[in-house]
């Protein structure tokens, strides 16, 4: 019977310290698929080595790429280019990784053969319905559970043609399946979104030499050009960092400074929204990382006040939500966050997860269809709240944790590997309890 861990995370005097992050989640993905799809060999600096990464590099493996990883900073991508992967011989498991799962059904549906993805307990109650039907506009065949909305997916690859879709969301992980569809494919592919989501796939496709171009309101993709192998050095992951921009805030004393931080327009949602808070975040020594814009970011304890979070700063911070939802209850008056409605369909339904730990804290936190009601400014009390598996989740915890009046418990912790290994030790250098 699998074991469930736990933390207790104590109330901090003050936190000290300058530290990198682990690579970009986003980044590291779509740099093992664009090294495995590209001709000859990749190097991957600073690649997230979180399980959701594995999952891809495994996923890849699966399909007859070879990689050299020695465990240390660098692993060497064999690519195969655009026709070489090959069937694999077993389902493939994306555990606990939506990003695996959408962009490989994109990759896949395009491939001559056949392939089954499944996930965890949690992917297999995603929706998958979103890259399922722009796939099969372009004559993609693609089988799922709950009426073929749910993984595991059967993907019977090949036939494609090329497409112009306009999504109803804005979701990377959409236009990345189709994007990464079309480009195997003869002719033009275009997805249009409502408002911009990250734009990783975009950027690191132009740099292994894609013939891609953004306008606004979409991207185009130019199908069978070659990608090249190249060297890429992964940015730090601004959803990582986002957990201690929160603490270096609501902890009194406090002063961090986070080292090489991607701070792409994109995802830098979290640095706009904690500032409108008033919150006290320093950009330094801005530079570009294999076509990313990275920044070190210097955090000072910070009085906070509610804000009302809409709109296209959604999109740009929509991982972010759960910690901001932290800074919200340390944070005087009212914080709204509306068109929020895809945390519902995360890991976990975040907007009710977020509801029901804080709230067992003594928050006033309501939860909206599309968001969330916080009313800040009381301390939180200690007690015991469940993760619900969701990494993000413990996290959050975690965080509002050393601003509460005693200690919390955290129960189902070992989900954070899924984004961020090293989390717990990095927590405890630098509080002072
Ligand atoms: O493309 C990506 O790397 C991701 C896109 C986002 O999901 P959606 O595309 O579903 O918004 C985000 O929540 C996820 O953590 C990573
Ligand atoms: C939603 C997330 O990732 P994914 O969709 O890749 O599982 C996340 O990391 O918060």
């Amino acid at each position: 019977m699998h074991k469930v861990e736990t933390k207790t995370v104590l109330p901090a005097t003050r936190l000290r310290g300058d530290f990198i992050v682990p690579g970009d989640k986003s980044i590291s993905h779509r740099a093992i698929m664009f090294a495995s799809l590209a001709q000859g060999e990749s190097r991957i600096r600073g690649l997230l080595r979180g399980e959701d990464c594995l999952s891809t590099l495994h996923a890849f493996r699966c399909l007859g790429v070879e990689v050299n990883d020695k465990g240390d900073d660098e692993i060497i991508i064999q690519g195969r280019g655009l026709d070489g992967l090959k069937e694999p011989d077993d389902v493939i498991d994306c555990g606990n990784s939506g990003t695996t799962m959408r962009l490989m059904s994109g990759i896949l549906a395009a491939q001559p053969f056949f392939t089954i993805l499944t996930g965890d307990q949690y992917l297999r109650r995603r929706p998958m319905g979103r890259v399922i039907t722009p796939l099969t506009s372009m004559g993609a065949k693609i089988l799922g559970r709950d009426d073929h909305s749910k993984a595991p997916l059967a993907i019977d690859g090949g036939g494609l043609v090329a497409a112009e879709y306009h999504s109803p969301i804005a979701s990377a992980q959409v236009k990345s399946a189709v994007l990464l569809a079309g480009m195997q494919v003869d002719g033009v592919t275009t997805v249009y979104e409502p408002h911009l989501s990250r734009d990783h796939s975009e950027r690191m496709l132009r740099y292994f030499g894609a013939d891609l171009e953004s306008f606004s309101g979409g991207t185009r993709v130019k199908g069978r050009v070659v990608l090249s192998g190249k060297e890429v050095d992964v940015a730090g992951d601004i959803s990582s960092a986002a957990f201690f921009l929160v603490a270096g805030l609501i902890v009194p004393d406090s002063e961090l400074l986070l080292k090489n931080v991607g701070v792409n327009p994109t995802r830098s949602g979290i640095i706009d929204i904690l500032q409108q808070m008033g919150g006290a975040i320093e950009l330094t020594n801005l530079r570009e990382l294999s076509g990313e814009p990275v920044a070190d970011l210097l955090v000072k304890s910070s009085h906070l006040h509610g804000i009302e979070i809409g709109g296209d700063l959604i999109p740009r911070a929509i991982d972010e939500f759960p910690v901001v939802s932290v800074a919200a209850a340390f944070a005087d008056g009212v914080t709204i966050i509306r068109d929020a409605k895809e945390l519902r369909v995360k890991e976990t339904d975040r907007i009710a997860a977020m509801c029901d730990c804080l709230g067992s804290l003594g928050v006033a936190i309501e939860p909206l269809d599309d968001g969330m009601r916080i009313v800040g400014g009381r301390r939180l009390t200690g007690g015991e709240v469940n993760s619900c598996g969701d990494h993000r989740i413990a996290m959050s915890m975690a965080i509002a944790a050393l601003g509460a009046t005693t200690a919390i418990k955290i129960v189902d912790t070992a989900c954070t590997e899924t984004s961020f290994p090293g989390f717990w030790e990095l927590l405890t250098r630098i509080t002072e309890n």
